[in-house]
């Protein structure tokens, strides 16, 4: 078995005393024992493998989404300008600096300072001037998840309506029942003082209107099939009287098979005079065709992602015989992971159960996130980890992309990320590993390599330049 030191940034001297003190705690016979284990490999407590356990876990975008705004407890910051693109570039462009600014109603700014809400994030600092503006604008709006993009186009609705006219005047489409029922529960938190405004989402049972009744609540909130079934079936809801329409997470919508077209065709029942306003965190050319194509005149802003890096991130291998000696390795290692916070990352889910029940039974103290979970179970698991009631996660590649354990420092692969064509997955590696270089901190990163994945991992060291 050997380690070799592949991290650019480290200093000669610094280099040396790492790859001495890893060097040792790789050595297989230097086991580390005695650390008490709390955690369960499965919910059920089951370790049955079945054939999905053999692929790997799919990137779920709507499951993610949720996800994130489960474990969400703050904004994501940015160190990128809003870009702004203007229907009619003349017009002059406001942005505003604080809450009191906008002139909103005095119940609605109590609602936003009871949520916490000191000033407006860096994309609500221009999206709302332009979301509030007379006559309104429509607004197509990307920024990556947990900017506040849902705080201000609930602010938009609640401080459009009209709470004097008992009937739907804001509709907001959602890519599932339970983001709907989350934004639901955003349009309640904010709009806790509008006493006489009342929103129909999930978190209220919408689904139990019974037939013929008129629905007074102003606010709307669902799915694009069940608003189409209210509409134009039972008739719930007048479309040409909706003055706010506003289509959420639209790339995660045109994931989902018929939601693009749906959305459209409750578009077009909308009045000329309605605002339209579509919200993405990712802005490939699917989205912005579909966009376009739903959004007329738009105005559009853009807060780009930052960029995540491998510059100060130490990178080790470590290469095996087989993967009981990358077992053996990692049991090596545990005592210096635990002195941080670690993720270990596996390529299937059977793999991860098999190390997660084997490190179990040999003492460690580790928890497993997999796709078979239900999104709460991974909630409260991520949760956990972040609370630091957990030390170590292993996990496959769901927990890779849009979920920001930010406190994590070091990255285990067990198993290298590679695609069908078992060639390396460099942008997984990257989700892994990388930091955005800014606000992340620094961090180390261990590759098990068996001898036969050198040639892979080769052309990561390649690719990366590191
Ligand atoms: N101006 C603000 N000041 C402080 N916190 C804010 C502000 N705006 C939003 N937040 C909080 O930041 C978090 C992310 O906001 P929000 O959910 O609106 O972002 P988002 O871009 O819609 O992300 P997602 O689509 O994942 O929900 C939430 O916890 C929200 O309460």
């Amino acid at each position: 078995m050997a380690s070799l030191l592949w991290g650019g940034d480290a200093g000669a001297a610094e280099s040396e005393r790492l790859n001495s003190h890893f060097s040792n705690l790789i050595h297989p016979r230097k086991n580390l024992r005695g650390i008490k284990t709390t955690t369960v490999p499965n919910v059920d407590g089951s370790v049955n493998n079945t054939e999905e356990d053999d692929e790997e876990d799919v990137v779920d975008l709507a499951a993610n989404s949720l996800l994130n705004k489960l474990i969400r407890q703050s904004l994501v910051e940015s160190s990128h300008r809003v870009e702004v693109l203007q229907k009619d570039p003349s017009s002059p462009l406001y942005s505003v600096k604080t809450f009191e600014e906008l002139r909103l109603k005095e119940e609605l700014l109590k609602g936003i300072y009871a949520m916490g809400f000191n000033r407006p994030s860096k994309i609500q600092e221009m999206a709302l001037p332009m979301m509030l503006a007379h006559p309104p604008q429509n607004l197509i709006a990307q920024s990556q998840s947990g900017t506040g993009k849902t705080a201000a186009f609930v602010l938009a609705m609640l401080s459009r309506v009209n709470a004097l006219e008992l009937f739907p005047q804001c509709l907001c489409l959602a890519p599932t029942y339970e983001l709907a029922l989350q934004t639901g529960r955003v349009v309640e938190r904010m709009g806790k003082f509008c006493v006489d405004v009342q929103v129909m989402s999930p978190s209220n049972l919408f689904f139990l209107v019974p037939r013929g009744t008129d629905v007074t609540k102003q606010i709307v909130i669902g799915t694009p099939g069940t608003v189409l079934d209210w509409c134009f079936k039972r008739k719930l809801i007048d479309l040409t009287k909706i003055r706010v329409f506003v289509l959420d997470e639209a790339d995660v919508m045109i994931d989902t098979q018929g939601f693009s077209d749906q959305s459209i065709r409750i578009q077009r029942a909308l009045s000329s005079e309605c605002q339209m306003l579509l919200f993405s965190a990712t802005f490939e050319d699917s989205v912005w065709q579909f966009a376009e194509r739903i959004i007329p005149d738009p105005n559009v802003i853009k807060l780009r992602r930052e960029e995540l890096t491998l510059n100060n991130i130490r990178q080790y291998y470590v290469l095996c015989e087989s993967r009981k000696d990358k077992y053996q390795a990692l049991c090596n290692i545990y005592g210096g992971i635990t002195i941080g916070q670690a993720i270990i990352f596996c390529q299937t889910r059977r793999n991860a159960k098999w190390l997660t029940v084997k490190m179990i039974q040999d003492g460690h103290q580790v928890s497993l996130l997999s796709g078979e979970l239900t999104v709460d179970q991974r909630a409260s698991i991520i949760q956990r980890f972040r609370d630091g009631k957990e030390k170590v996660l292993i996990t496959t590649n769901v927990c890779a992309r849009g979920i920001d354990v930010k406190q994590v420092t070091i990255v285990v692969n067990f198993d290298l990320p590679v695609n069908q064509a078992e060639e390396p997955d460099y942008e997984i590696y990257l989700h892994r590993i990388g930091r955005t270089g800014r606000f992340g901190k620094k961090g180390l990163a261990f590759n098990m390599i068996e001898v036969d994945k050198l040639p892979l991992l080769m052309k990561i060291q390649d690719h990366f330049s590191k």
